[in-house]
């Protein structure tokens, strides 16, 4: 279920102060299904949002909804048809991840055979099939958010906060979270509304990008948008030693603004023909073309901008 507008998330002038405290500071957004990535640095209210639109904390001041639900009245529910996933350890360390899942699957109200079911179809797409009689005790960081991500899907919720997913992993366990995360909304049909206090994790899992500093909105926006292309590409040429500075040389010749990138060739593509230049160059000076790669924008990049203006 979506609000009248399509929007899963949305708030309005929404504030929490607690004392001394501002972390909800007059924020107004509205999230579409999909993944949605809500970033910010440490202490900018990830956390503290996530906790109001659950109907865990009451706000301030302002108003949300969650699949159309008020939190401030409608907690239950709202809890019933989304999932958790909380930043910190919280696993029960002498019981397995098969035993808490279905624990957690039953107290959301399924039926014991389709908790069963259920948990062994979540468990299995977390990639916790072959250790989940084992205590959690004993699982690694990557294990324990993997099992805490299958409790917060396992009875099937239209949204899934996920806080902070990815602390403590290493770069591959990071990684491999990333892809499950994307695999969460694909797979499962599962709107996600994933945080993080780094810029760029978020770039490649998710369809938008919310950022928040000290309570307020800084921007919201789809990937797409704020990682738009550079207007520049990477272009690679094989050849003899050399022929990346004499492939340079010639597209300068040509008119074109290039540069060196390491062993290949930066190329400002502004105007439709440069490309058919860049073509051309390669032919005439007998090199072949390896690749050709469009530059975007990162995300660290465009708050960077941001923050230098
Ligand atoms: N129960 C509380 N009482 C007082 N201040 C709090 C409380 N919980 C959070 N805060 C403060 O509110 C601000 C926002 O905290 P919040 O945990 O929501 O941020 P966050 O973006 O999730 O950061 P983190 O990832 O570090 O948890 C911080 O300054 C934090 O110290």
């Amino acid at each position: 279920m979506q609000s009248a507008q399509g929007f899963v998330i949305e708030t309005d002038r929404l504030t929490k102060q607690y004392p001394g405290v501002r972390a909800l500071d007059d924020l107004s957004l509205r999230i579409p299904a999909g993944v949605t990535g809500v970033v910010g640095v440490n202490g900018a209210g990830k956390s503290t949002l996530i906790k109001v639109l659950l109907g865990l904390l009451p706000a301030t001041s302002g108003s949300a909804r969650v699949l159309g639900l008020d939190p401030a009245t409608q907690g239950a529910e709202i809890r019933s048809r989304v999932g958790y996933m909380p930043e910190h350890d919280c696993l029960p360390g002498d019981v397995s991840a098969a035993d808490f899942v279905m624990h957690m699957a039953l107290m959301s109200g399924l039926p014991r055979t389709a908790a069963r079911e259920r948990t062994s179809e979540v468990l299995r797409h977390v990639g916790l099939d072959e250790e989940r009689h084992r205590a959690m005790g004993g699982y690694s960081t990557g294990m324990k958010q993997r099992a805490k991500l299958a409790q917060a899907i396992v009875h099937d919720p239209s949204l899934v906060f996920l806080d902070e997913p990815t602390n403590g992993l290493d770069p591959r366990a990071r990684d491999d979270m990333l892809d499950l995360i994307a695999r969460v909304g694909s797979d499962f049909g599962i709107s996600v509304a994933v945080t993080s206090h780094l810029l760029g994790e978020l770039e490649r899992t998710a369809d938008h990008i919310v950022v928040i500093d000290a309570g307020c909105l800084l921007r919201a926006s789809a990937t797409s948008e704020l990682t738009h292309t550079t207007g520049t590409v990477l272009v690679e040429v094989l050849g003899p030693a050399g022929s990346d500075r004499r492939f340079g040389q010639a597209l300068v010749d040509h008119g074109l603004q290039a540069w060196p990138a390491g062993e290949q060739v930066q190329v400002r593509i502004d105007h439709p023909e440069a490309l058919d230049v860049v073509r051309d160059v390669a032919v005439d000076l007998g090199l072949g073309l390896v690749r050709v790669q469009e530059i975007h924008h990162t995300l660290e990049e465009v708050f960077q901008q941001g923050a230098d203006a």
